[in-house]
């Protein structure tokens, strides 16, 4: 009698044993880059960016025709070039920085914890990509998952869009694993005062500036009149860093960058302050991008780059970029104690040996109910 197959609907976990230790996952994610600084590159990686409805919230149909007809034809020959101004040898700066930031993450959490812990470095749009980030993580015996989104500040069309391609892969799953997700760390001691260290250590290097912007990525400012707490997150995290810096009023400010399209998005905007900051006589201006936690196209081309340029075109003498948190021991200290914490209440952290009293014994069984694991 020929018997029927079925394909399995649910991916299980490769090479099972029973006496495998369980270990804590750790998936640290950033927002991604294109594989190369070049159109077709671009294409693809904006294609898969700009059609995720977490970031642009527009009917699809319509969405589909601007998309196809207009932006993808367009923009990738722009970005391209923009990304070549800071690809290095090693690749783009976030991807290169993000696996810098997963490693001294990992060694902070293998000497703060008991039981085993592994992590890997995933990208929501191009490479590596969270979907085998998160089969690593499996494949190497997680059975807890803790993602850490590197978004300090929670926007659905980043945190929220990071949560829904884990759950997408997650849910094809045959052994879901236990996960947590943290959400946001904009209000975080150890976050705030690190930012403020580093302003100390730039303005002991090169001088205080005249002013302190503190500029963020902008999204459209319906996202924030429909519920997205980014915006007010993004004011928190620069007035706690204000107050430890014991800075006046006019001392700082808050502005939003990086607008896309046509809509009125989060304000002030940042390239229409410092040309009026410029325009008003101020001559030198410090800039910190508290919520990119690796530089990046954002931040070296748009802030150091272009809008330093703005700045001098229109009478100031000086913009000064502080950079971002990237690998500083104090970021990594601060994201792995992130991790720990979450990871609170699981059994030692990672989980103990499932302990077998005689395993060799127990495989044999296993084997002869037929399974072979
Ligand atoms: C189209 C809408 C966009 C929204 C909304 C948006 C939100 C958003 N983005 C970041 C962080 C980053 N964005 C980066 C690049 C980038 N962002 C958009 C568009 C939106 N972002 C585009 C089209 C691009 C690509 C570059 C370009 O063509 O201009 C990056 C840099 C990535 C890199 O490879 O260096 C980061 C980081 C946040 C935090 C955010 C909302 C809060
Ligand atoms: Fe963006
Ligand atoms: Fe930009």
């Amino acid at each position: 009698m020929s018997q029927l197959t079925v394909k399995s609907l649910f991916e299980g976990r490769k090479g099972f044993r029973h006496d495998d230790q369980p270990r804590l996952g750790v998936l640290v994610t950033n927002l991604g880059t294109p594989d190369a600084p070049t159109t077709p590159a671009l294409r693809r990686y904006l294609h898969e960016f700009l059609w995720d409805p977490r970031v642009v919230e527009a009917p699809r149909w319509i969405w589909w025709l601007i998309l196809n007809g207009i932006v993808l034809r367009t923009r990738p020959k722009k970005s391209a070039a923009a990304y070549r101004e800071v690809w290095t040898e090693e690749g783009s700066p976030l991807l290169i920085i993000g696996r810098k930031q997963t490693r001294g993450i990992l060694e902070r959490l293998q000497s703060r914890l008991q039981g085993p812990v592994v992590a890997e470095l995933a990208m929501r749009y191009g490479n590596p990509s969270i979907a085998s980030g998160l089969r690593r993580l499996r494949d190497q015996g997680a059975e807890r998952i803790v993602v850490l989104p590197l978004y300090p500040q929670y926007s659905g069309s980043t945190t929220g869009s990071t949560f829904d391609a884990v759950a997408d892969e997650l849910k094809r799953w045959r052994w879901v694993p236990e996960f947590r997700f943290i959400g946001q760390y904009h209000d975080d001691e150890r976050y705030i005062e690190a930012l403020a260290a580093s302003i100390r250590e730039h303005w002991a290097e090169h001088g205080r500036g005249e002013k302190l912007l503190f500029s963020f990525h902008g999204t459209p400012r319906r996202y924030l009149l429909d519920g997205d707490p980014y915006h007010c997150q993004c004011q928190k995290t620069a007035r706690l860093v204000a107050e430890r810096l014991e800075l006046s009023d006019e001392a700082w400010q808050v502005t939003f960058q990086s607008l896309f399209g046509k809509e009125v998005w989060l304000q002030p905007y940042t390239d229409a302050t410092v040309e009026q900051l410029a325009r008003s006589g101020l001559k030198t201006l410090d800039v910190i991008c508290p919520g990119f936690s690796a530089d990046c196209l954002e931040t070296l081309e748009e802030i150091e780059g272009e809008n330093a340029e703005i700045f001098q075109e229109h009478g100031g003498d000086k913009l000064r970029y502080i950079k971002a948190l990237n690998d500083r021991d104090d970021h990594l200290e601060m994201l792995a104690g992130l991790v720990h914490e979450h990871s609170q209440g699981w059994p030692e952290a990672g989980g103990p040996a499932r302990t077998l009293r005689d395993p060799q014994a127990t495989q044999e069984r296993a084997r002869a109910l037929g399974s072979d694991v």
